[in-house]
């Protein structure tokens, strides 16, 4: 037998042995390519290290898999730990300790960039939004240059504010309507405060109209069909019937699914890839790339006609800022181009489910602490003073500008509990170290925003191990006591002498850890939007309805791993407020 490129001839055998032995070579090498290389010194998993599949199975098992990661530090007794769960690829460290968080995100964010993991989580859905860029990429700063209008006081209280009073409206028309028809009945909350949110980033985002609102659709379903109520049992939930789903919206919320997809796969980009092989996820794929050109076109339209006072929308000041750079750069405007759909999209997917899972936590939170809600009810009632007095509700403008200082405590409280982004990633950009601890270039690190100091008792770290500069704010936000895995907003509460020598309570936003919306340089960029929301939600909400206490069935704290952590189960049992 001759093979090809040999000038001399093998027995049959001997090829047949020469073949397997490259399979098994081959076989052999993958093998060891695909097995778990820990950095040294720093605990892990000794089980684990030795199969190809690392910490998969392990993960697969637990109840919770963003608390199996946190957990892992303490689970070895360390301030730190490496976990394997991407074969082939190097560990991943994981640090849940708040000061050792905000010292990697603040003050070393050189040292620890975006990385890999958000490009491929996000990539898929929006390759160009900012989110999924390294600082250092020149992409990053142009794009940013694009939105920085969105977040000033000026574009919030004019666009975005009177926009998400009118949607929290429909919220409190939806559940009247709801809680008369299921006569005193729970009824499911989550689907009804994920339309909410959705309907204020959608018309903060492209003044979507109200045909296409979600609320719309829900109230309308609601006047013209009737809830099931179960006989056997006083406080089973009324089930009112699921309204009819709105394409392009449907299309939206298919943007938070993929990135999930991503984040529960050890091959995150074959998973995304195979997801839109499903005619669902194609569908929506295409539904959500037309949605933004059909928004952009009818904004072009609005600015063209009205100029910049017909600014209404998130999408419009894009548009806006491009015209005026293309102008200044004399160059032609590019208001298709990636980088605007993409913020867009963006906008939309990171604004909506966090903001919809805060709200489904909170509701519970005062389902289960009823004193809290008095309190809280008969703060917002003093702050109000007037509309209270005068049986209206509080304006937009009231909401925004008199202090509470106790919602202001529930708002951070609820966020800090519902831990609603608990785990983020960075990636070293050089050879370093965390805790005394080395970490090569090209490492992941997950960094806890819940868990270990935040939410559970801190773990034990030298004081010596730390960088100085964390060591030189020590005591700038103290850890919290014992009480850290409780929900007591009274914690962000203190008392201060006012300017007539009065003692008077004011919010202190460093009590104590919390990492919700992460920090330094790439903290979340909506977080100004998202306080509004919550505001502005929370007021109507606890104005108009009273949340009563519901059977333990209802009220667990069993949660469910998407893109963000939200509750099993969210009901609300409402009476007037
Ligand atoms: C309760 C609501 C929200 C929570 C808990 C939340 C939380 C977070 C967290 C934890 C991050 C990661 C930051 C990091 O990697 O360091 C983030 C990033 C981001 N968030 Fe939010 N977010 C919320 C609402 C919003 C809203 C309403 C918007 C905008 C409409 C928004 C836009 C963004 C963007 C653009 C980023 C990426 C920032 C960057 O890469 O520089 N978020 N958010």
């Amino acid at each position: 037998m001759k093979l090809p490129g040999l000038d001399f001839e093998i027995s049959p055998l001997l090829a047949l042995g020469l073949g397997l032995g490259i399979v098994i070579y081959i076989t052999y090498s993958l093998y060891l390519a695909a097995l778990p290389k820990p950095i040294p010194g720093i605990p892990y998993n000794q089980e684990s290290a030795k199969s190809i599949w690392g910490d998969i199975p392990l993960l697969a098992e637990a109840r919770y898999r963003r608390r199996w990661a946190w957990a892992q530090p303490r689970e070895h007794g360390a301030p730190l730990s490496q976990i394997f769960i991407f074969p082939f690829r190097t560990p991943t460290v994981v640090v849940s300790d708040y000061r050792e968080v905000v010292d990697i995100l603040a003050r070393r964010a050189r040292e620890f960039d975006r990385g890999t993991r958000t490009k491929e989580c996000i990539g898929f859905v929006a390759p160009a939004f900012h989110f999924t860029m390294e600082t250092s990429d020149p992409r990053f700063k142009s794009n940013k240059k694009l939105i920085r209008d969105l977040m000033t006081p000026k574009f919030l209280n004019n666009v975005s504010a009177p926009r998400i009073y009118d949607k929290a409206l429909a919220l409190v028309t939806l559940w009247k309507l709801k809680s008369s028809k299921a006569h005193g009945r729970p009824f499911l909350a989550t689907e009804d405060l994920y339309s909410a949110t959705l309907d204020m980033i959608c018309v903060a985002a492209f003044g979507m109209e109200n045909a296409k609102s979600a609320l719309q659709q829900a109230i309308s379903h609601v006047q013209s069909t009737y809830p099931t109520i179960p006989t056997e049992h006083e406080e089973a939930p009324a089930d009112f019937p699921i309204p009819p789903t709105i394409p392009e919206l449907d299309a939206l919320f298919d943007g938070p699914k993929m990135v999930s997809i991503a984040q529960s796969s050890p091959f995150p980009g074959i998973s995304q890839f195979l997801a839109l092989l499903t005619p669902e996820h194609a569908r929506a794929h295409w539904n959500r790339k037309t949605l933004i050109m059909g928004q952009i076109d009818k904004s072009l339209q609005r600015l063209l006609q009205s100029g910049s006072d017909g600014c209404e929308s998130a999408l419009d000041q894009l548009l806006l800022q491009e015209m005026n750079a293309a102008k200044k750069a004399d160059r032609l405007p590019d208001y298709y181009s990636p980088a605007i759909r993409d913020e867009i999209l963006g906008y939309l997917v990171a604004g909506h489910d966090t903001s919809a899972a805060t709200l489904s936590w909170w509701v519970k939170y005062m389902a289960a602490h009823q004193p809290v809600q008095a309190r809280l009810r008969d703060a917002l009632r003093q702050a109000h003073f007037e509309a209270y007095r005068d049986s209206r509700l509080p304006t937009m403008k009231e909401i925004c500008d008199s202090p509470v200082p106790y919602l202001d405590a529930v708002i951070e409280e609820t966020l800090r509990c519902a831990a609603v982004a608990a785990l983020i990633v960075r990636t070293s950009t050089c050879d370093t170290q965390i805790l005394g601890y080395h970490i090569p270039k090209g490492t992941d690190v997950l960094l806890a925003l819940a868990g270990p100091s935040v939410t559970e008792p801190a773990l034990h770290v030298r004081e010596s191990d730390r960088s100085p500069e964390s060591q030189e704010c020590k005591d700038q936000v103290p850890y919290w006591g014992d009480d850290v895995s409780e929900f007591k907003p009274e914690r962000w509460l203190k008392q201060v002498k006012n300017a007539d020598g009065g003692d008077e309570e004011v919010f202190d936003p460093y009590a104590g850890p919390t990492l919700a919306f992460s920090a330094g340089p790439r903290q979340c960029f909506g977080k100004r939007l998202a306080y509004m929301k919550l505001r502005t939600v929370m007021t109507l909400l606890m104005w108009n309805f009273e949340f009563q206490p519901l059977h333990e069935e209802l009220n667990t704290p069993e949660l469910i791993e998407i893109l963000v952590n939200l509750p099993e189960d969210c009901y609300v049992k409402l009476a007037k407020a």
